[in-house]
């Protein structure tokens, strides 16, 4: 059972049972999170073919990405079944023996598959409570060799996820008055990488010690997050933390940082952390899109030229980007803040 990690040190590491963290900013100081009134965007508006329908949800999103950028989809036509089949083969996963799972541990931050603890454990004082499987899966689809059902179940869900998350980036861009010539040209999106993460927080016997991931926001494009039924994400509003309580069945997506890079910082990748809990282990999955690893995103010309703004990030490729984040502390949008013009 997943529930055991904590004990087991089922993916590799034990975290410790006397937890002190090592971390000041880790210390949950400020519990004080109100429950947020959460854009819901319905999909299949945005898909059904009907142009009228697509303009209003295409509306909705840029009102959602602009005051939130985070929101909620439902209607995405991912099956409940499709979803069960990929928490149960993360579970799969993480409930192997030591010596099935091990080869994945601590490998470098861009290799194919990697599995930890924590966030980057070379760079952190204290370990955070969770455990982590992360799978690069588009251009190239990799996958672990067991349990024998991940192969397939997760290439399903990986295409069926990229799907969603195209379409919606598709709106999104929509919505900023970009063309579909200056997306293609921008982001380049069929070649566009893709990773598939499972996290699992187990119950934490200190749960105001510590986070399962502290502030931070992500690299890519867009990410789409589904989990078990225990909630945990909190994101910032307006300067304020707000828990997200998940709608059955629902996707909870976040606009990442390469959003805010070609949309010349309309709409802002939004910081977000996860709590954990000292009853229940929370599970996520996540997968993240991004433009192709070769890619440089610099924002929109269209968007500058229109509003004649100044550029206000410069551009890196996509893979360094990456690359720096995933090997230092998670801290916030530091990644991000290097490229402020
Ligand atoms: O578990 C969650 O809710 C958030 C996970 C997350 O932010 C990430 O993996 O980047
Ligand atoms: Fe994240």
């Amino acid at each position: 059972m997943v529930t055991e990690i904590a004990d087991s040190g089922a993916a590799g590491t034990y975290f410790p049972s006397d937890y002190i963290a090592g971390d000041p900013s880790a210390v949950v100081t400020d519990d004080s999170c109100a429950l947020g009134d959460i854009p819901i965007i319905d999909f299949s508006f945005l898909s059904n073919g009907i142009p009228e329908t697509r303009a209003e949800i295409v509306r909705e999103l840029g009102q959602a990405c602009e005051e939130w950028g985070f929101f909620t989809v439902v209607n995405h036509g991912v099956t409940e079944e499709m979803r069960a089949a990929m928490m149960d083969a993360f579970v799969g996963f993480f409930d192997l023996a030591a010596e099935e799972k091990d080869e994945y541990l601590g490998r470098r931050v861009m290799d194919p598959i990697r599995m930890g603890t924590s966030f980057n454990s070379t760079v952190e004082d204290a370990p955070y409570w969770r455990h982590f499987l992360k799978i690069w899966v588009h251009p190239l689809f990799h996958s672990p060799t067991k349990p024998t059902v991940f192969r397939e179940v997760s290439e399903d869900y990986a295409k069926h996820t990229r799907y969603l998350a195209k379409e919606l980036l598709k709106g999104i861009l929509d919505s900023l008055g970009l063309g579909e010539k200056e997306m293609e040209e921008a982001l380049d999106l069929d070649s566009c990488s893709q990773v598939l993460v499972g996290n699992i927080y187990p119950p934490c016997p200190n749960p105001e010690l510590t986070w399962g991931i502290p502030s931070h926001s992500d690299p890519g494009l867009l990410t789409v997050l589904m989990q078990n039924e225990t909630d945990g994400l909190q994101v910032m509003h307006h300067g304020k933390w707000v828990c997200v309580n998940a709608l059955p069945n629902s996707f909870l997506v976040n606009l990442g940082d390469h959003m805010e890079i070609v949309s010349n910082g309309r709409y802002k990748s939004v910081l977000h952390r996860a709590k954990v809990d000292n009853q229940n282990t929370r599970i996520s999955i996540v997968t993240a899109i991004g433009p192709s690893l070769d890619t440089v995103v610099v924002p929109a010309p269209s968007l500058l030229q229109r509003g004649n703004h100044p550029a206000a990030f410069r551009g890196i490729k996509y893979g360094d980007f990456v690359e720096h984040q995933q090997s230092s502390r998670l801290k916030e949008k530091s990644v991000l803040d290097h490229l402020r013009v």
